[in-house]
Formats: C-alpha cells, structure tokens, sequence
C-alpha cells in the first residue's frame, strides 16, 4: 500500500491523480484525516496501515509567514512532523519520499549549478526548517528519496503561472523579477519522477539518497521574467523586468540557485524542458 500526506496540496493532487491514471492504488491524507504534528496519530495511522512506500508531500510552505507569524508552525510540520512521518516510516519498513526545496541553499556560494552535495546554507526560516527535515529522513530512515525542487506549479493549487494569469486580465503592464535565476517544475513532472524513484528503487542508477529535480533548461536557469514572459507570450499584458529590491519580502530569496539535474539524469529519467512542461501544464485540463 502507498500513503500521501499533504493529499489536497499541488503536489499529493497530482500524485493522486497520476496514481489513478497507472491504476496504482493509494490512502491519501490531508490535515483532517492525518495531522503530521500529532506525533501519536502519525505512529498508530503508519503502524496500522503498514504502507510499503510513503509520498510526503504535507507541508508548511507560506515562506514569508515563516519569518514571522508562521514561524512556530513551520517548524512544527516540516521539522517535527516529517520526523513524526519519517520515523513511523522505519518502523514499518516503508520506503519514504520527501520533498525539500531549492531555498536549502542561499545562492551566494558559487554561481555554477549546485550539486546534490555542495553544503546547504538556507537564508530564510522555510529553507532552514526544509533542511532539518532532509536531516531527519536522512538520519532516521533506511530507504529514503529525497527530492529538492524549486517554483511549484501545476493545476491543483495557486501558484505563479494563475498569478501571471489573473494579473494579467487586470493590468497592461506588469513589473516581474529578472534578477532571481532558477527553474520551475511542473508538479506532473516531479510526480512522475517520485513513482520513477520508486518503481526502479534497488536499481543501480537509482541509489537511495538526494536527488535534485525541476524541468530542465538552458544552463543559467531562467528567470520569474522569463517565467513570466513565456506564460503571457499570447497575452497583450507589456512585462517590464525589474529588479527584486522593487518587491522586498519578508523572506530572503536566493539570487541564484539553479540544481543541476545530473543524477536525477543518470537514472534514466527523461526530464522535459521548463518550455514543454509549462505547455503540458496549459493543455492538461481542456
Ligand atoms: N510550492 C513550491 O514552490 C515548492 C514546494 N516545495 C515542497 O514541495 C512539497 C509540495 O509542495 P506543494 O504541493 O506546492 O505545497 P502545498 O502547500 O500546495 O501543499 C502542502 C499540503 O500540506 C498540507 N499540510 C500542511 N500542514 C499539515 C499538517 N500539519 N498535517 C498534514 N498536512 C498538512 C497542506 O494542507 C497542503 O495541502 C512540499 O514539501 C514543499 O515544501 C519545494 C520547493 C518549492
């Protein structure tokens, strides 16, 4: 059996329905039916359910938030509840599969793509809350994937490409970023690629371990402007790049954190491009 937390987010949705799509049959939690900082309900609903595989997409992802208000309960659900998760993980034997973040790293190290190994350093509480919980799985569980992925979007949640959208319906111009580089990743892609980890686990070009995973793109990454441009490109809306102090955040960001997506490559798995996914995405729900 395969357990989803974090159910009704971007991510689990997806999951949940690429799972339907293989005939793959699943439990799937969002907070009511399984709270992930009640430490107790996470041990006995794992222990009883004895899943084989575990896809933990349940967390807290208000980054600005997480500076302030949201501070005490970011770290409650990515620290203590991915441990809450991971550790009944071991206890039943189940494979388990986190997802963390590109915000692991500051962006300040090098401007080369970062490597599943170059050392994080996360300037934001999100990010720092994201990497004890990479910690976590790494020190509690055997059989773990961990995936860092960057700028979610898919068709089941808000995200920056309906942003861009209703934006757009409202405004001729629109001021976007030019001066933070990475790359997005459609959540059908990153779905795809947890089940591919799964389905090829043991092999060897699918070793347990960190994976970096968006879709792919030039070397450099793009850019939220280029993000921005490419989803308005049929849109009169006149997009003007800006530089980030135009929009300061409670969170830092990082400038530049692009992933290099070498080992995720080695296993076989065919990453399709920021282009081709983002058109995917537009033609997923006609
Ligand atoms: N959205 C993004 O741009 C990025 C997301 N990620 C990571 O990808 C994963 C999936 O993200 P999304 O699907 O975009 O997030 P999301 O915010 O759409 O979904 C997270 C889900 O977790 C659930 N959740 C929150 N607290 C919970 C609790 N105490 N118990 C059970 N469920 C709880 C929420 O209700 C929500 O349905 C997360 O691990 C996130 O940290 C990583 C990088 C970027």
């Amino acid at each position: 059996m395969i357990l989803i937390t974090g159910a009704r987010g971007q991510l689990g949705s997806e999951l949940r329905y690429l799972l339907d799509e293989l005939g793959t049959e699943y439990v799937a939690t969002g907070t009511n039916e399984l709270d992930i900082t009640d430490a107790m309900a996470v041990s006995r609903f794992v222990s009883e359910l004895k899943p084989d595989v575990i896809y933990h997409t349940a967390a807290y992802t208000a980054v600005d938030k997480a500076e302030d208000e949201g501070k005490k309960l970011n770290f409650e659900v990515n620290v203590d509840g991915t441990k809450n998760v991971a550790t009944a993980a071991e206890k039943v034997g189940a494979t388990f599969v986190y997802i963390s973040t590109d915000y692991v790293f500051d962006g300040q190290l090098k401007d080369a793509e970062y490597e599943v190994d170059d050392t994080p350093k996360p300037n934001n509480e999100y990010g720092r809350a994201k990497l004890l919980g990479e910690e976590s799985v790494m020190n509690n569980v055997s059989k773990k994937f961990l995936i860092r992925t960057a700028w979610v979007y898919g068709n089941y949640g808000s995200n920056f490409v309906f942003t861009m959208k209703k934006l757009a319906k409202l405004h001729s111009t629109l001021s976007i970023v030019d001066d933070q580089h990475g790359r997005p990743t459609w959540t059908r892609t990153l779905a795809e690629f947890m089940v591919y980890l799964v389905a090829n686990e043991g092999a060897d070009n699918v070793p347990y371990g960190i994976y970096h995973l968006t879709n792919d793109s030039d070397k450099g990454g793009i850019t939220w402007f280029d993000f921005a441009s490419e989803i308005l490109k049929d849109s009169d809306t006149e997009i003007v790049p800006v530089s980030s102090d135009m929009f300061p955040q409670k969170a830092k960001r990082p400038k530049y954190s692009v992933m290099s997506l070498s080992k995720a490559k080695k296993t076989g798995f065919e990453i399709s491009t920021w282009k081709d996914a983002l058109m995917g995405m537009q033609n997923q729900i006609d």
